[in-house]
């Protein structure tokens, strides 16, 4: 399924740390690649409409990833961040009308979802869901070894999956029983939050996409949280956040920082960026 990679117009730039004003770019002003890592993720004018309304909501994005940075996608309410996630993940309630999406060289449109997680695209969901009836260890010992199995890799027998988890746990700082319990059953928002990046940290991905991982996170699980996901990321892996506060931001330290407007992406800069952002609104920011 390798597919020659498109040429695209996506807003790469180079993260400008040194310079004391806020940053502000167009998003189709094309400069040097900054972290020089192999393109991982290249989106290329993706359109995306609601199945069920068929109202188009991303109106033509462009992005690219490449391997080892951190993006962030801030934005006003409703400007389009969790669709354009759940567009990449695959979910069923939008249909893709337009442009295309490269994923470590493969048209990752034409995936199902299980195979793009299985490919290695990760997503955290706003707000995780439940699954009735299945224990938190069961779901993550299936998902890791099926993930093995894509890879190349024997599956884990219980003993050397437990050794695992428990390492992963003590990642997230989360204690023990979590395993046993249903999957988001009866967790708190900020229990979810930290169960989803208990998940990424089992499973691994070349993308994590984290959509407002920090909202409703108390400033321990947020350091925890943060912490945790800074020990994931390795100079290969890359990482694609939503949110709309700048304290994650510190912690994480993207490379990148993007303002989705009306579906789509139209200012692109580093964090200097959110300082503009802070003062003044996205109103100096939007096209
Ligand atoms: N499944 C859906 N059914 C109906 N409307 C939807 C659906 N998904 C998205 N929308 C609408 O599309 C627009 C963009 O929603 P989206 O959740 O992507 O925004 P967002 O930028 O993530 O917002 P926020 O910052 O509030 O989380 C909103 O007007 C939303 O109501």
């Amino acid at each position: 399924m390798a597919l020659t990679l498109p040429t695209h117009s996506s807003p790469t730039v180079i993260p400008l740390r040194r310079t004391p004003k806020p940053t502000l770019r167009r998003a189709n002003h094309r400069v040097c690649v900054a972290s020089g890592g192999a393109p991982l993720l290249q989106v290329n004018d993706l359109r995306a409409k609601i199945v069920e309304s068929n109202v188009e909501i991303l109106h033509g994005v462009n992005l690219t990833v490449n391997q080892g940075e951190v993006h962030a996608i801030m934005g006003k309410n409703g400007s389009g961040k969790s669709t354009f996630a759940k567009v990449l993940v695959g979910h069923p309630d939008y249909e893709v009308t337009g442009g295309s999406v490269v994923f470590k060289g493969e048209n990752l449109l034409e995936m199902e979802p299980e195979e793009r997680s299985l490919a290695g695209l990760f997503m955290s969901f706003q707000s995780p869901v439940e699954i009735p009836g299945v224990s938190n260890d069961e779901f993550l010992v299936m998902a890791y070894n099926a993930r093995r199995k894509k890879l190349g890799l024997p599956e884990l027998g219980p003993l050397e999956c437990f050794s695992y988890l428990m390492e992963k746990l003590e990642l997230v700082n989360m204690k023990p029983d979590f395993l046993n319990r249903n999957v988001n059953e009866g967790f708190s928002g900020g229990e979810r939050k930290r169960n989803e990046i208990l998940q990424l940290a089992v499973l691994g991905a070349d993308l994590a996409i984290l959509d407002e991982i920090d909202s409703g996170l108390d400033v321990d699980a947020l350091r925890d949280v943060s912490n945790a996901v800074n020990r994931i990321l390795t100079p290969e892996k890359s990482l694609l956040m939503i949110t709309h506060y700048r304290r994650i931001l510190d912690l994480l330290n993207p490379t990148h920082v993007h303002v989705m407007d009306k579906g789509k992406i139209a200012r692109t800069g580093d964090i200097s960026m959110v300082e503009a952002i802070e003062a003044d609104g996205y109103e100096t920011v939007s096209t």
